[in-house]
């Protein structure tokens, strides 16, 4: 093991002095993986590898089953072979004289409590102390700047923030040994202090940019514990949303060792003098998710950022991300010095998907299946994973985010098996960013077994929850890459994990279009409902023996503490819920509940979904073999059988044409969608959904099924925005129980989260009030004046407005 870990630092350290002399490598781990794609242990140090055992073997058997001795004599051998190899992952331990004591303890002992190093820390880490050097006549020409590759969950942040945190201590003891030399002044301690300290206070160490601020709190959380045990460092979060004046002050008054920043905010304030004045003596500029971040939507702003710090080479500059399109590649030089190190650590001709994620994409038979399946899978996962699912569920638009977690809140405590207990949280750019913060840190720390995240691409990239077991993609994400990104929410440090991919039928040729190399095999609705009614009868059978054996597998509910980047509130940890029994007779009816439910949704929230994901689709006709007419079509039987909309929501022609979706019209389309009457039974004089008596007391199950016979006569719960029977508008709101709500909503979506299932933030002014009493002409005009709203400055390649 030694002789193993001493050859692994030799390794690397060659192969960095190898790549002072100008060369690209790839990882020794990525190249181990490329010379035999085999699979590697169950300790956490072969997971990270990312691969499964034994693959050889597997299809040794599989071509021949007679054969099994040959198989596992082969099996045995890529056993011994993959010890090895992961043992040759060093030992932070290792790192003991290359970076500071203090440093090496936070890694070690408490917060982190790491041993093993990941593949992408160990090609960098082993580069110090010559990373971290301060520019110098005598290091100027070290190659130190880097772009590195390397999968989702592998721990990429910790290997960008050690070497920035050691370079600012380095930088900050170079500067006050030379000034005090200078002064001719060595050994005043007073001088000492007080150069330190306007050296601290006047230039930046470490400037992180971040394209999302779920990511950039993250990572300013990551490095608060890095350093936790050193003098007090300044560690700044500088993003949108959040009272500027307050982040000005601190850092205006504070150290500014490390900034961690999307670039809106920080080009804001680097209109201040103060603040242009520190961040031109940057020291180190690290782009995370550089691959968003050289795209068309930041360039302007990384430009504009990259043009007020030093040069290139006098500052040291790191690129780190999953997935580098080549377009990205080209780019890298405008900010990285021309002889910067590229560091590969996913093998060549490997998918960047982390192996221990078992991917499947579903094409649903018609968008009717799309709400029943959703749910389905959602049950799915609390069954195969009882006790232990945490689900992230991401929507292409923020209306199909709000909509969706609308549904799922509204219809949990009919349809899974963790009935009321379920969690479900939404996070979305629609949402106050202190509701986003805590949401985000609440969902982190959910170890309940039955949570649920609604989210639109903002928690796509570079986020952390640790333990999630499943993500679910409604919809073709924008491209391979963000597939990828999204898929990585699962899967991390070194965990299994489970990606599913929902479909409507117009979006299936995504699969073939875009992710060709990788393998994600079909699952029909009807496979799953058969593995899912499986579980549900194993579950129903003895449902105390199958949770018991669920949760002895389970590690112990530890609280966890409150970061400081996080909000407001400590996340409180809950151990997990047991299911409701039976489920079965819950789950096999779904598609009903659904059909059922769907009857009260505010038939507005359906036509800004509607028209969103028009303009989404609209820049992803590359992405789709079919026409924009078989899109456009797809969408309105969305709107129609998916979501029980009398007529599809209309749309002019000069309206599709200004968001560059001209389809020709076909005669008859405006008088289709026009039509009230068509063929809704329900349609009885208002446009889209509700009673047209005026009356619409209860909720949905009180009208449509004998919910006692569901459910033992106990009503619904008494908090949840839009769950209680007011939900869907109407007679049994009284004037009270209508001011008592609207108190709830005006408290946040924080303030009232009071009970199991967690409500909208309707502070953000949601239209998903779920009410039934739609006005006609006077919903029409505001749609109108939303959808034009909606539509400024969208349509344009690379808008970033989900962020
Ligand atoms: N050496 C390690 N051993 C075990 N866990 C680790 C190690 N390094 C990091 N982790 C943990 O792995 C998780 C993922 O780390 P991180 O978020 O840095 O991954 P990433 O590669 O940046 O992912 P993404 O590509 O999604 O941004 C974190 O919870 C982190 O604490």
């Amino acid at each position: 093991m030694a002789s193993a870990l001493a050859r692994t630092t030799r390794t690397t350290l060659s192969r960095y002095t190898h790549s002072l002399l100008g060369r690209t490598y790839t990882s020794p781990a990525a190249s181990l993986l490329l010379r035999r794609n085999v699979a590697i242990g169950p300790t956490p140090t072969h997971q990270f590898l990312g691969l499964r055992r034994a693959s050889t073997a597997a299809s040794l058997k599989q071509s021949d089953p007679v054969d099994h001795a040959a198989a596992d004599e082969a099996a045995l051998e890529e056993e011994i072979e993959e010890q090895d190899d992961a043992e040759r992952l060093p030992e932070f331990q290792s790192l003991e004289g290359s970076i500071h004591p203090l440093t090496l303890k936070a890694l070690v002992q408490k917060p982190f409590s790491l041993k093993t190093m990941s593949p992408v820390q160990a090609e960098v880490l082993p580069m110090l102390p010559l990373l971290a050097e301060p520019y110098s006549n005598a290091t100027k020409d070290n190659k130190r700047d880097l772009f590195v590759k390397a999968r989702t969950g592998t721990g990429k942040t910790i290997a960008f923030l050690v070497p920035a945190i050691e370079a600012r201590m380095k930088d900050i003891d170079a500067h006050v040994k030379k000034a005090l030399a200078d002064a001719g002044k060595v050994g005043d301690a007073r001088m000492e202090q007080d150069i330190r300290r306007n050296f601290v206070h006047s230039n930046v160490g470490t400037l992180i940019l971040s394209p999302t601020r779920e990511l950039a709190t993250q990572i300013a959380r990551e490095a608060q514990k890095l350093t936790e045990h050193h003098e007090p460092m300044g560690v700044h979060l500088l993003v949108g949303g959040m009272p500027r004046g307050a982040q000005l002050r601190n850092l205006l008054r504070g150290r500014k060792d490390i900034i961690v920043a999307t670039t809106g905010r920080l080009r804001d304030l680097m209109s201040e003098p103060d603040v242009l004045e520190a961040v031109s003596k940057t020291r180190t500029l690290v782009l995370d998710e550089a691959d968003t971040l050289l795209d068309m939507g930041f360039r302007p702003d990384i430009d504009a950022i990259s043009r007020e710090l030093p040069p290139k080479g006098e500052r040291q500059s790191f690129m780190f991300s999953a997935t580098v399109p080549a377009a990205i590649k080209s780019v890298a030089h405008e900010i990285l010095h021309p002889k910067f190190v590229y560091i590969d650590c996913v093998p060549k001709d490997a998918p960047v998907v982390n192996n221990d994620i078992t991917m499947r994409h579903t094409v649903l038979p018609s968008a009717a299946d799309q709400i029943p399946t959703i749910l389905q899978m959602i049950a799915h996962d609390q069954l195969v994973n009882a006790g232990a699912s945490k689900i992230v569920v991401f929507c292409n638009t923020t209306s199909m985010t709000r909509l969706l977690a609308t549904m799922v809140r509204e219809l949990a405590a009919d349809t899974l098996p963790s009935a009321r207990g379920s969690r479900i949280y939404e996070i979305h750019s629609k949402k106050a960013q202190d509701t986003r913060f805590n949401t985000s840190a609440r969902f982190r720390a959910d170890t309940t077994g039955c949570s649920v995240l609604i989210t639109s691409d903002v928690s796509a990239r570079g986020v952390d929850y640790p333990g999630v077991t499943r993500v679910i993609q409604v919809g073709i994400p924008t491209s391979s890459s963000q597939y990828v990104h999204r898929v990585g929410r699962t899967g991390r440090a070194g965990k299994t994990g489970r990606s599913d991919l929902i479909l409507l039928p117009f979006e299936a040729s995504f699969v073939q279009t875009s992710l060709g190399e990788f393998s994600v095999p079909h699952l029909s609705v009807e496979e799953l409902q058969a593995q899912l009614f499986e579980l549900c009868a194993e579950y129903d059978s003895n449902p105390t023996a199958f949770w018991k054996d669920a949760i002895a597998k389970l590690p112990p509910v530890k609280q966890a503490p409150l970061p400081r980047f996080s909000g407001r509130r400590a996340p409180v940890a809950e151990g997990p819920r047991m299911h409701r029994a039976p489920v079965t007779e819950h789950v096999k009816v779904v598609p009903d509940t659904v059909k059922a439910f769907l009857t009260h949704i505010d038939s507005q929230a359906i036509d800004e979904t509607f028209m969103s994901s028009l303009g989404y689709y609209a820049g992803q006709v590359q992405n789709l073999r079919g026409s924009k007419r078989e899109i456009l079509d797809g969408l309105k039987s969305w709107a129609v059988d998916g979501c029980a909309q009398p007529v599809p929501p209309h749309v002019s022609v000069s309206f599709l044409n200004k968001v560059g979706f001209s389809v020709n019209e076909r005669p008859g389309d405006r008088g289709r969608e026009r039509k009230p009457h068509w063929g809704s039974p329900r349609n009885q004089g208002t446009y889209g959904m509700g009673r047209s008596d005026g009356h619409s007391g209860g909720n949905y199950r009180n009208r449509d099924f004998d919910e006692s016979a569901m459910w033992g006569g106990r009503s619904r719960d008494q908090g949840s925005y839009g769950g209680s029977s007011s939900s869907y508008g109407g007679s049994s709101s009284s004037p009270r129980s209508r001011d008592s709500r609207a108190a709830r909503r005006d408290e946040g979506g924080d303030a009232a989260f009071g009970g199991q299932v967690e409500r909208s933030d309707s502070g953000s002014g949601s239209p998903f009030r779920l009410t039934t009493d739609r006005r006609v002409g006077q919903g029409r005009d505001e749609y109108k004046d939303r959808a034009k709203h909606h539509w400024k400055g969208r349509g344009k390649k690379g808008s970033k407005t989900s962020y």
